[in-house]
């Protein structure tokens, strides 16, 4: 039989200082996010980062989160109860990291009978920090305990009509009552480092934007190229004003260069240029979490705000909107049918 296993990346247990470090340490521990050796990776993370960062990041936590729980980790659950209504196929939900495993979601479908199984790694564009880490743990486990279940995964799907179409959708909702004067697609950033590591050319990428349009097998792994075409995807279908349109990069942690232009120094930018009224997509999640709820809908209002620019708007992320559950339903219910899927 049939299952679908839907993997986000996790949040911690409560935004608490004391849960969020083992969080952090799993998060950062990986060595497609933090990718140095293991030695230096043991130093880095758990004798710098962990000193501070669980207090920080918990009282960031702290202000969005809601009742139910971490909203990154509510919104994947009502995104996939709301797919099991849409489909024949037992769907079961797991994190890459925290307590919602991707060992126990496998589980509960090989509990159910499943023996074939759809992963899709909630992520439109392929980083190792995001897809490719996921999608290597999830095939880890399922070699280590379920060896009869056979593994087929959603390739990304960051220019497939059906996913622009929602998205596009999501913005035109987003802006019924804004009127801008400049649409943000903010990404969330991966250190330049990851864009040379993921090429299997070793030489396509050169991270200037003199490559992202040249035609490459790179392209298949590369962050930069993928978010980039998403943009003028979107701008194409909703036939935005080419000046009034571009891209930058948020989430950066201290250390070597990330991909650029800066997201907080975007906002900056922006204002000074005049631009009153912006309004910010945040397409590399599919659902709302600290990065989209905390730093662009509360700071980046903020920042924008000072920097002189007067109404600010963070368009929500697809979270379980009808379009989005309806779009994922047509490419699991096709891969049940017919083994298709999804392309461009
Ligand atoms: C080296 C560090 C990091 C890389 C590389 C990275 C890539 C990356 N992350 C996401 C999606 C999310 N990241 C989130 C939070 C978050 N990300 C990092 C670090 C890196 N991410 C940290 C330390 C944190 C935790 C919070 C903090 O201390 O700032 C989240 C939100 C999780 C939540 O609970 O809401 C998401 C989602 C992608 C897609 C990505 C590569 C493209
Ligand atoms: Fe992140
Ligand atoms: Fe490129």
């Amino acid at each position: 039989m049939k299952g679908v296993l839907l993997v986000n990346l996790g949040s911690p247990e409560s935004p608490t200082a004391k849960d969020v470090k083992p969080y952090l340490d799993e998060f950062l521990m990986d060595e497609r996010v933090i990718d140095v050796n293991k030695v230096l990776r043991n130093i880095l993370v758990r004798g710098i980062i962990l000193q501070t960062r669980p207090k920080k990041s918990a009282k960031a936590y702290a202000k969005i989160w809601w009742d139910e729980g971490s909203p990154l980790i509510v919104l994947s659950e009502r995104f996939s109860e709301k797919l099991k209504t849409h489909t024949d196929m037992p769907v079961a939900l797991g994190m890459r990291y925290g307590t919602m495993t991707i060992k126990t979601a496998l589980q509960e479908l090989n509990d159910k009978g499943v023996d074939e199984v759809l992963l899709v790694p909630l992520y439109p564009h392929y980083a190792m920090s995001s897809y490719e880490t996921v999608v290597v743990k999830t095939m880890d486990v399922q070699k280590e305990f379920f060896p009869q279940i056979h593994l087929t995964t959603l390739p990304p799907f960051y220019h497939n009509s059906e996913y622009i179409k929602a998205l596009s959708q999501s913005i035109t909702d987003g802006l019924k009552d804004f009127e801008y004067d400049h649409i943000l697609f903010s990404y969330h950033g991966i250190p330049e480092r990851h864009i040379r590591k993921s090429d299997p050319t070793r030489y396509h990428c050169k991270i200037d934007g003199s490559c992202c349009h040249i035609n490459s097998v790179a392209h298949h792994t590369c962050y930069r190229h993928q978010v980039y075409e998403t943009t003028e995807l979107v701008k194409a279908e909703l036939g935005l004003d080419e000046t009034k349109v571009s891209s930058s990069f948020q989430s950066r942690l201290a250390g070597d260069p990330w991909l650029k232009p800066y997201t907080d120094y975007e906002f900056e930018r922006l204002a000074k240029e005049g631009k009153k009224r912006l309004a910010v997509i945040t397409p590399a999640f599919v659902s709302d979490c600290l990065e989209t709820l905390e730093e662009i809908a509360m700071e980046g209002k903020e920042q924008f705000t000072e920097a002189g620019g007067e109404s600010y708007k963070h368009i929500p992320c697809m979270n379980d909107s009808d379009t989005w559950v309806q779009v994922m339903a047509d490419w699991v219910n096709a891969w049940e049918e017919t083994g298709a899927l999804p392309s461009n």
